[in-house]
């Protein structure tokens, strides 16, 4: 059974179409990377699956059901968006350990700081960090602990080529063990490092579904 279905997905918003009847599934397994230029509605789309924003037409469904706002969804659903706020008084390393601590299956704290090249920086305020470290941190409370789907928006930004190339790995093994992956990028390297279903949209349309070209 898919774990992201949308049927017809259609949003209008400040008077005009941003998503016009988006169709799109991801199953259990498949990274599905969605592209095209700024403003084109990817990150609406993300909005839509992740049960911030309804659509105005068509339906999403995602693990069986329309997305809910209710704590039970967001457990086997991880998103990164928007950065979330730090808690200025605890550290990188207290930040992955309430992670770990609310989330029971979470990887081992000391893994996730190597894994994320965030060690170095554990005893930091997220605050004094760089933007790339911070991104870097957001990546790890996300990624770090269990999760059925993961809806990345522009997973790249601000991260240098080597941790990029490190983070197809990560999300490519996500995949590989059984998880699904629905994320926005204007990275073409990215997708192809990740061998991700590439999903190209135009003007709130989806105008090339497939496999990523070579
Ligand atoms: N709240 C809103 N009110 C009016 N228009 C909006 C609103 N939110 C988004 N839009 C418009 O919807 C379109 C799609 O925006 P969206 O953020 O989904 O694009 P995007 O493909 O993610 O772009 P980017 O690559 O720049 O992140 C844009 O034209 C944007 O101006």
């Amino acid at each position: 059974m898919p774990v992201v279905v949308t049927r017809d997905l259609s949003v209008e918003l400040g008077g005009g179409t941003v998503l016009d009847r988006v169709n799109l599934t991801a199953d259990p397994g498949q990274i599905v990377a969605v592209q095209g230029v700024n403003g084109c509605g990817k990150s609406t789309l993300l909005r839509c699956l992740s049960g911030l924003l309804r659509p105005g037409g068509g339906e999403v469904e995602v693990l069986g059901a329309p997305p809910s706002a209710d704590a039970a969804f967001w457990r086997e659903v991880g998103l990164l968006a928007e950065e979330p706020a730090w808690y200025p008084g605890l550290s990188v390393r207290e930040h992955l350990e309430l992670v770990a601590l609310t989330h029971g299956g979470a990887a081992p704290v000391d893994r996730t700081l190597d894994d994320f090249e965030l060690a170095s920086r554990a005893g930091a305020s997220p605050l004094t960090l760089s933007s790339g470290q911070r991104q870097r941190l957001a990546l790890a409370a996300t990624m770090a602990r269990p999760s059925r789907l993961l809806l990345l928006d522009e997973p790249e930004q601000k991260l240098d080529a080597g941790f990029r190339d490190r983070l197809a790995r990560m999300i490519r093994a996500y995949a590989d063990a059984g998880g699904t992956v629905v994320l926005a990028t204007h990275d073409a390297a990215l997708v192809a490092a990740m061998d991700a279903t590439s999903l190209r949209m135009r003007d709130g349309r989806v105008t090339r579904p497939g496999p990523v070209a070579a």
